[in-house]
C-alpha cells in the first residue's frame, strides 16, 4: 500500500490496519485519521509522535503500560500479538535458557516495581545480550529518564511496523 491508499481508507480500514502500530493503542491511531491527507510515510509517523508527545506524563506512562514484557507470561501463553511476537522473536526472546529467562524475569519484576511501567525497548533493533544488558543498566535510572527513554523505543518499533505496512517513500532514517 501506498500513502495515497493510505490517505483514501476511511477511518474504520484505517484503524483496522494501523491499530497496533503503538501497541494495543489504537486511539492513537484513530485520533491521527483526522489530520490525513499525509504528504508521506514520515507526515504519517510525524502525526503519530507528535500525539504521543503531547500526552500528559500519565498517557505516556499508560502506552508504555500496553506493552507486554518482553519474554513475559504472554510470550509464554500465546497471548501475543502478532507484530509483539514477531519482534520477540527476531530478538531471540521466545529461545532463552532457563538461566537468561529467569534473570529477564527477575530484571522485568525489579523495573517494574521501580517505575510503574514495564520496560520497553525496539526488540528488532536489538540482540538478547544487548536487551539484558540495557534492562539491567535502565533499572538505575530516573522515573522521568525511563519515561522518556520508553517512549522512544515505542516511536522506533512503531516507525518499523509503519514500514512493515506502507511502501517506503524516502530513505530509511534508522
Ligand atoms: N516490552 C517491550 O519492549 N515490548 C516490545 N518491544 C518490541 O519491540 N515489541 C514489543 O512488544
Amino acid at each position: 500500500m501506498d500513502i495515497t491508499a493510505v490517505n483514501a481508507l476511511n477511518y474504520e480500514d484505517f484503524v483496522s490496519i494501523f491499530g497496533n502500530v503503538v501497541e494495543k493503542c489504537p486511539i492513537i491511531t484513530a485520533a491521527v485519521w483526522s489530520r490525513r491527507p499525509f504528504v508521506t510515510l514520515n507526515a504519517l509517523e510525524a502525526a503519530i509522535s507528535e500525539f504521543i508527545d503531547d500526552l500528559p506524563e500519565s498517557g505516556k506512562e499508560g502506552i508504555l503500560r500496553c506493552h507486554p514484557d518482553l519474554a513475559g507470561r504472554d510470550l509464554q501463553s500465546g497471548t501475543l500479538t502478532r507484530e509483539s511476537r514477531e519482534e520477540q522473536a527476531r530478538a531471540g526472546m521466545d529461545a532463552l535458557s532457563s538461566g537468561e529467562a529467569s534473570r529477564m524475569s527477575r530484571l522485568n519484576e525489579e523495573y517494574k516495581t521501580r517505575f510503574g511501567f514495564p520496560f520497553v525497548i525496539c526488540a528488532r533493533m536489538n540482540d538478547k545480550a544487548n536487551i539484558l544488558r540495557q534492562l539491567t543498566e535502565r533499572c538505575g535510572n530516573e522515573r522521568a529518564v525511563e519515561r522518556e527513554r520508553g517512549i522512544e523505543e515505542v516511536k522506533k518499533i512503531c516507525r518499523l511496523r509503519l514500514q512493515g505496512l506502507v511502501l517506503c517513500d524516502a530513505p530509511n532514517k534508522l
